[in-house]
């Protein structure tokens, strides 16, 4: 067993453990320590793991793990780890690092971290009568609602996730409520935290590009539970380009665990 030092994030409520691992002190190919402290009961608690380690073309790397250990892009978890990039002194107010789904850069003000997110290319937006299917580096299920306040989320989107359709790969269920042309209210259930989260970035990014196209207006305005968050982008012949998130992202505490 080792004692080890780590940091609590949150981006719009979506909250993260995150731990410095320029000395790869801990093993990343070692899914069960992302299952240990994110677990609510037995852990520190979180929607998931992040871990820093240098890299050589870029200022750092960003290494995320759901709670169930599964790995895939996290918008809001990439923004926490820009801002604890800087209180690490890695980097000031402006970056360029890799995260799960390749390159990104973001810029800091305060506490707001504005995000590139890759172009999300045609064939990657499917529109259906009823839901969009959209990929922002992570999959999402994007559904217009009302009164979306009163849902449950977790049951609703949990048997959207687990049909026969999305079942193995799983999908993050997105609940979209149209405020005006160019706001929306959001909430998603996770896959990989098989519940509902505060916030999504990956997810209101889907949204936002989904509202564009059912008539609304770039940048989008986002409510979640956990706060506000702004997409920007351009349709360009049916693909979403020039793709960023800006919002929230600040420390929560610092503790030691022992693993
Ligand atoms: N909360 C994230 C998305 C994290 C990954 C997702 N659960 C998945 O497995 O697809 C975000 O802010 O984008």
């Amino acid at each position: 067993m080792a004692r080890f030092e780590f940091y609590k994030y949150q981006g719009t409520g979506n909250d993260f453990v995150v731990v410095d691992n320029r000395s790869l002190k801990l093993d990343k190919t070692d899914k069960t320590i992302a299952q240990k402290l994110c677990n609510r009961k037995f852990g520190v608690g979180s929607d998931g793991l992040i871990l820093i380690e240098n890299h050589d073309e870029y200022d750092f790397e960003m290494i995320f793990f759901n709670p169930d250990g599964s790995q895939s892009m996290c918008g809001n978890g990439s923004r926490c780890a820009v801002k604890f990039a800087q209180f690490l002194g890695i980097i000031k107010g402006e970056t360029t690092f890799l995260s799960t789904d390749g390159v990104h850069e973001a810029t800091i003000e305060g506490d707001i971290v504005r995000l590139s997110m890759h172009d999300v290319a045609q064939s990657e937006i499917n529109t259906f009568p009823e839901h969009f299917t959209i990929n922002t580096g992570s999959p999402h299920y994007v559904i217009f609602a009302s009164n979306i306040k009163n849902k449950d989320v977790k049951e609703e989107g949990a048997s959207i996730r687990y049909n026969e359709e999305f079942a193995a790969e799983g999908i993050n269920v997105n609940f979209v409520e149209k405020l005006s042309e160019n706001k929306i209210s959001v909430r998603t259930y996770e896959r990989g935290v098989e519940d509902e989260t505060l916030s999504c970035g990956t997810g209101v990014t889907a949204c936002a590009i989904a509202n564009v196209l059912h008539g609304g207006v770039s940048p989008v305005q986002i409510e979640t539970l956990g706060g506000q968050l702004v997409v920007e982008f351009e349709l360009d012949e049916g693909s979403a380009r020039n793709v960023w998130l800006t919002g929230p992202a600040k420390n929560v505490f610092k503790g030691e665990i022992e693993l």
